[in-house]
């Protein structure tokens, strides 16, 4: 938790205290289903909490902004990012059910009032939103594919609407096809380590109707 306040000073005691149960909460979920891998969960807060805020550093969302975030898993990079934007309404969704089960009941356990789950597939989601946040979960062809028409016209925020995914290794070949594709690294904004997936890709993209 130390570590979410070293890189967020500015959390409130209802963040902060949401934060520290989030520890909780996983380790719980994590004796029934496997949401979180063994080794991670007790890195918790440096490669899923700090890492998913990492989006944070490269976009601040409004209030009454919309995020989507697709293939959420056990709510990464959403759940986080909720906490921390408690005024921007964040669209979490999974096509695996049992892992939207453990995202509602983290949801709930922490009183978010800010969060919608959605068992789907993220090509059945209705409606427009600001960005959609994801992570480790396709290649950017296949999501771009999945998620073209769901971006909202109207931007208010610093980086146009768009894709925020946390990547890593070398992405050249990945976006080739996508020229106003910019990649931001981790290490610029952290001291600590995020493993192999150490960059923020933003890809604006246009809305399609
Ligand atoms: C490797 S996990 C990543 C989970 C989480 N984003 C994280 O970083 O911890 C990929 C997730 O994407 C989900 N997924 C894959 N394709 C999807 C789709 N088309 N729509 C919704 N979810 C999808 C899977 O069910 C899985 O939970």
């Amino acid at each position: 938790m130390e570590l979410i306040l070293k890189y967020f000073p500015d959390l409130s005691e209802d963040q902060q205290t949401k934060f520290r149960k989030l520890e909780e909460l996983y380790k719980d979920w994590n004796l029934k289903i496997n949401v979180v891998s063994r080794k991670d969960i007790d890195e918790l807060y440096l490669r899923h909490v700090l890492h998913s805020l990492g989006i944070a550093k490269i976009q601040q969302f409004n209030p009454g902004a919309k995020i989507l975030d697709v293939g959420t898993g056990g709510g990464f990079p959403g759940i986080p990012l909720a906490i921390l934007f408690p005024e921007t309404e964040f669209h979490l969704v999974d096509s695996i059910g049992k892992k939207i089960k453990v995202v509602e009941e983290v949801s709930e356990g922490l009183q978010l009032q800010n969060v919608k789950t959605t068992n789907a597939r993220v090509e059945e989601i209705k409606g427009h939103f600001d960005f959609i946040v994801s992570r480790a979960v396709a290649a950017m062809p296949t999501f771009v594919h999945w998620t073209k028409g769901k971006i909202a016209k109207k931007s208010n925020h610093e980086l146009k609407n768009g894709i925020l995914y946390l990547k890593g290794g070398d992405l050249s070949e990945e976006l080739q096809d996508y020229k106003t594709a910019k990649i931001y690294n981790l290490t610029d904004y952290f001291e600590e380590d995020f493993y192999e997936t150490k960059k923020v890709v933003h890809l604006p993209l246009k809305y399609k109707g």
